[in-house]
Formats: C-alpha cells, sequence, structure tokens
C-alpha cells in the first residue's frame, strides 16, 4: 500500500495565470518525502543532525499530464518500488480528483554527511521504507 498525502494548491504555487509552477510541485514533494519517513517514526532531523546521514535525490524522471491550478488538492500515493543497499526508489503518483496531474520515478540514496558516500540504510528505516514496498509489475 502507498504512503498518501494530500496538499493544496496555494497561490505562492501559481504563476500568474493560477497555472501550477512547476518548481512548486519539487518543493511539494521534499516536503512529501520528508512525511512518508515521519509516518513510520523516523523524522528527516533525527537522520541528518543525529545519525548524520544525508539523503540526496540522485535520479528524477518527472511527467506532467494535466493542469493543476490555484485551489486544487494534489493527492499524492508514494509508492517504494525497490530498496537497495543504499537507494530507494519511489513512483509517486499524484491526482487531483482522481486525474492523474503528474507522476515521478525517483532515486534517493542514503549517504554519510561525514564523507559523502553511499551508506547502508539502518535496519529501522529500512522496516519502515518496507511498508510501502510495492515492486512495479513491469520492473
Ligand atoms: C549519492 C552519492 C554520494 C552516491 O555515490 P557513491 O557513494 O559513489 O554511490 P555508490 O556507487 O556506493 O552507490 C550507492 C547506491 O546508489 C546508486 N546510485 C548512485 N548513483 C546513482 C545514479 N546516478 N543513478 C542511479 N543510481 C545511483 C547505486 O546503484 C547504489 O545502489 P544500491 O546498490 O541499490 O545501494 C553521489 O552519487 C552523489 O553525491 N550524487 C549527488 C547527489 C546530489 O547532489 N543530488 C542533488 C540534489 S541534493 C538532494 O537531493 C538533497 C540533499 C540533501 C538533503 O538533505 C536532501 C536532499
Amino acid at each position: 500500500m502507498p504512503f498518501t498525502i494530500s496538499k493544496p494548491m496555494r497561490f505562492g504555487d501559481c504563476d500568474l495565470t493560477g497555472i501550477a509552477y512547476h518548481p512548486a510541485y519539487l518543493s511539494m514533494l521534499v516536503d512529501v518525502n520528508e512525511a512518508m519517513f515521519a509516518s513510520f517514526g523516523v523524522t528527516w532531523k533525527e537522520i541528518m543532525f543525529e545519525r548524520k546521514l544525508g539523503l540526496p535525490t540522485v535520479t528524477l524522471n518527472l511527467e506532467f499530464k494535466k493542469p493543476a491550478v490555484y485551489g486544487d488538492v494534489l493527492d499524492f500515493a508514494v509508492h517504494v518500488r525497490a530498496i537497495g543497499r543504499a537507494s530507494l526508489d519511489l513512483e509517486t503518483i499524484v491526482t487531483v480528483r482522481g486525474d492523474i496531474i503528474w507522476t515521478v520515478r525517483q532515486r534517493i540514496v542514503m549517504t554519510s554527511l561525514e564523507d559523502h558516500k553511499s551508506h547502508p540504510w539502518p535496519d529501522d528505516v529500512r522496516a519502515g521504507l518496507t511498508r510501502y514496498l510495492e515492486p512495479s509489475h513491469d520492473a
């Protein structure tokens, strides 16, 4: 089952015509990524400031299918497609009233903030992510 969360399209997320400004989508995606980790009890603040681990994105494949406008509510569904030694593959599908607006395939890699190299997923984080693991049928 995916992690789900909803976010409204606010005034500052749109251009002057009221249509979604795509850099705002990326900012929302980071918030959604952060909320998914918090949902299983491991906050980014703890990961970064106490455990000294980072979560950079290494690949992002975005597809925009329909415009969203000011006042729409975006429903995010985050599917964990694979968990590697240090990598995490996510597929996020964003809908408004059931219509797909945009999708993104993303790879995040856990790193050490000491040497900025990859670092294996800690067991508790891996267990939390596994809650949303749903391998893609076309993978
Ligand atoms: C992440 C890296 C340190 C990984 O480098 P290495 O330590 O050499 O990686 P490794 O070869 O050990 O590979 C580790 C895993 O990552 C995978 N990997 C590494 N690079 C890639 C790329 N480019 N594509 C796909 N997969 C990759 C690799 O296949 C391994 O997978 P698993 O075996 O399944 O674990 C390095 O690629 C890097 O620094 N990349 C730049 C990241 C970056 O600057 N992103 C831009 C946005 S910043 C950001 O998103 C962010 C920053 C800080 C935050 O707190 C939050 C978000």
